[in-house]
Order: C-alpha cells, then sequence, then structure tokens
C-alpha cells in the first residue's frame, strides 16, 4: 500500500488485517518511514506488524496487488511500472477517474503523465462495472461524493437492469452532499481543525467541485439524455459520513411513489452492499458508520413534482476503503463481501 499513514490508508489497514485472503507486504510513509504502523495507529497493534517504509519500486513490485492512498497526481507517476511488473493498481484518488484528459486537466490542475492509461482504467462502481472490475488491471476507485450520489441516481435512468426508460428529467439534478471532516485527509490544514468546523457548518466549491465532471460522467454513461448537474459540497462536524440529498423532476408526476421503490429495491436486490429502506424512513449517516453499506431511501416533495433520493455512506468505506477492498475482492475472484461484512457502529 502507498500512502499508510492517511485516513483511507489506516482504514484500508483496518480491513486488510482480518480479511481471510490479504496479507499486507509493504505499507509506505515517506514522513514515517521507520516506524512501526501500530505506534501511530494502536487500533491496529496485534494486528499489523510492519513498519511504515519510504516508497519503493522493488518492494512494491513483489505484491500482486498495490493500493495507493495518495494525494491526487501520485499513483499516475507509479502506474506503468506496476502494470508492466504485472501488478494490479487500485488507486482511491483520481488520476484515472475520468476519460477526458483535458477535464481531468482542468480540475485537478496538473498536467496527466499517463493519459494513455486512463483509456484502459476501469471506474470501479462494482454496481456500475462489475464485469469489467472483474477483469481490471488498473482500477480507478471513486470518489466518496460521486459514490453516495451515483448509487442514488443509477435505479432513475438504468430501470431494472435492462430497462433504460428513464423516470426523471436528467436536466434537473441537484445534489447537496455533505461530508464529515475526514473527507478532507490527514493532512488538511487550519480549515479542518476542531475550533474551526466544530459547532458549525457551511457550504464549500459552490462555483464548482471536481467531483461534478465525475458525477456528470456516471450518469451521461447510463442515458441519453443531456445531464444538468447542480453539485454542492458541505462540511458538516462530524468525522465520518457522506449525506447526499438528491433532487430530479419527475417526468411522469402521477407516476406512484410505490412503483419508483420497487423499481429501486429491484434494481439492488443482488447488491450486497446497497440497501434500499422502506418508504417513509430517513438513512442516518451513523447507520453506516464504518461500514461499507450504501443506505437510499426514496420521498417525493410535497408541493413540486421532484423525486428527492436521499443517499448516506461512511467516506471511508464505502467512499474509499471499503469499495477499494471490494474491487479487489472481484478483481481477485474472491467472494465480494469478504472482510466487509461487519454492519455499521451504533451509536
Ligand atoms: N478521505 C476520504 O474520505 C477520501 C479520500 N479519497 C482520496 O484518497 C486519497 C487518500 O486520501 P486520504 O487518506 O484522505 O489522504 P491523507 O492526506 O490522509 O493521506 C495521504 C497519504 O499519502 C501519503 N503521501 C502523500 N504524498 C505522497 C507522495 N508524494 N508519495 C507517496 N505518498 C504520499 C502520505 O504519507 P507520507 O506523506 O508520509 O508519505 C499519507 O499516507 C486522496 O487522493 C483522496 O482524495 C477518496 C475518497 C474518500
Ligand atoms: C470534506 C472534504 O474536504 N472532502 C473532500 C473530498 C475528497 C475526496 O475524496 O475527493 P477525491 O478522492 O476526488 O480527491 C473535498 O471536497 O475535497
Amino acid at each position: 500500500m502507498i500512502g499508510g499513514t492517511g485516513y483511507t490508508g489506516v482504514e484500508l489497514l483496518r480491513l486488510l488485517a482480518t480479511h481471510s485472503a490479504a496479507s499486507l507486504g509493504v505499507i509506505t510513509s515517506r514522513s514515517e518511514a521507520g516506524t512501526p504502523v501500530s505506534d501511530l495507529y494502536p487500533s491496529l497493534r496485534g494486528s499489523v506488524d510492519l513498519n511504515f517504509t519510504v516508497p519503493d519500486a522493488t518492494a512494491l513490485a513483489q505484491c500482486d496487488v498495490v493500493f495507493s492512498a495518495t494525494p491526487n497526481g501520485i499513483a499516475m507517476t507509479h502506474a506503468r511500472d506496476l502494470l508492466d511488473q504485472g501488478v494490479k493498481l487500485i488507486d482511491l484518488a483520481a488520476d484515472f477517474r475520468i476519460k477526458d484528459i483535458p477535464t481531468w486537466e482542468h480540475w485537478y490542475g496538473m498536467t496527466h503523465v499517463c493519459p494513455d492509461l486512463v483509456a484502459g482504467a476501469v471506474y470501479g462502481l462494482p454496481e456500475l462495472n462489475r464485469s469489467v472490475i472483474a477483469q481490471a488491471k488498473l482500477v480507478a476507485n471513486p470518489g466518496c461524493y460521486p459514490t453516495a450520489t451515483t448509487l442514488g441516481l443509477l435505479p432513475l435512468f438504468e430501470g431494472a437492469r435492462g430497462d433504460d426508460v428513464a423516470l426523471v428529467d436528467a436536466s434537473t439534478l441537484v445534489v447537496d452532499a455533505k461530508s464529515g471532516v475526514t473527507g478532507a485527509g490527514r493532512s488538511a490544514k487550519v480549515a479542518n481543525l476542531f475550533s474551526e468546523v466544530a459547532d458549525s457548518f457551511k457550504a464549500y466549491g459552490a462555483a464548482g467541485h471536481r467531483h461534478h465532471p465525475e458525477i456528470w460522467q456516471n450518469i451521461s454513461s447510463v442515458t441519453q439524455q443531456a445531464v444538468g448537474l447542480t453539485f454542492i459540497p458541505h462540511l458538516l462536524p462530524m468525522l465520518r459520513g457522506i449525506h447526499a440529498t438528491i433532487y430530479a423532476d419527475l417526468l411522469d408526476s402521477a407516476q406512484p411513489l410505490e412503483a419508483i421503490h420497487e423499481r429501486f429495491t429491484n434494481y439492488y436486490s443482488n447488491e450486497p452492499f446497497v440497501d434500499i429502506l422502506p418508504l417513509g424512513q430517513h438513512p442516518e449517516t451513523r447507520s453506516v458508520k464504518s461500514s461499507n453499506v450504501c443506505r437510499i431511501a426514496i420521498h417525493k416533495a410535497v408541493g413540486s413534482n421532484k423525486l428527492v433520493v436521499l443517499s448516506v455512506i461512511d467516506n471511508l468505506t464505502k467512499g474509499a476503503a471499503g469499495q477499494a477492498v471490494q474491487n479487489m475482492n472481484i478483481m481477485f475472484g474472491l467472494d465480494e463481501t469478504e472482510g466487509l461484512s461487519s454492519p455499521a457502529i451504533m451509536p
């Protein structure tokens, strides 16, 4: 694993430590090289007995799969070497998520060093791409907001697998999403200090956030309609969790909510990590804390033609490390739920 000291890194370690088919070979950190992992994370004492080491291409090449839990722009510098040596790569950052390279370079503010690898990378949302993930050598693990949002929207466009009659007007999508502060990573600066975020609440990136093109790409891949999307992220004073409230105009305002609910339930009936709540309920972020589940509810807002989808995940689990382990399981032909079946921690 590259980037073992970060928040997604330690979540990967927590999940992999008890995974029956995985053994950890290398856990890198430049700043903590030589330090036992359990000195930094006592939660892993007795579970992970390795020291952090500096990133080293030779050591990484001994692994079957490398997770890159690093800031954007790092995995792309390791990818070719690893792939050439037969090592599979799962990037938790965004280097391989966006197919259109000028769009990626615009939002991420850097030049892509291996644009030729992007075309062959598989976007690692199992509910959308399971069969291609199984064959993939390079997986682009989705962003946290795009995971919660895309799972909330897919059944409105794809129908019950093969029935692609859309239920909503794709030009009217509004996503009002909130994240806990771990979404910003462990190296986040002053803006994420307890004294800056506690007892307060704010939006950010209202004029544009880099997850906009990712969500747009996902929804455009499942509908012929032109996608019009407003996406506004917010920072919540909690550690983990994402809550996406998604609004879309129904194409048929007479459509009974029960029929839409049935479509969601059927769409995800074979999915181990998507739970559709009964009508009338509202999902809570704590109901998915540290679990790999995305929990969804649908409502019709009184006085409007809007369908409202509420979707919650843990940003570090289904939004990052849990989804990465799910992808690893699929890539290696393992039980997809291996290492991921613990329910959430409540309260
Ligand atoms: N936090 C979240 O909820 C989510 C995060 N992601 C994405 O996952 C990735 C990791 O996020 P997160 O764990 O929060 O980040 P953190 O900032 O918490 O951790 C980053 C890790 O990368 C290492 N690192 C930093 N720079 C380099 C470098 N140049 N070369 C090698 N290693 C480096 C750091 O260790 P050291 O500096 O010691 O080497 C550290 O271990 C990011 O791209 C993020 O956008 C995706 C979905 C959700
Ligand atoms: C709360 C918070 O700051 N969240 C982060 C989301 C980080 C993330 O997961 O995004 P990538 O994987 O695409 O880099 C943000 O809005 O930038």
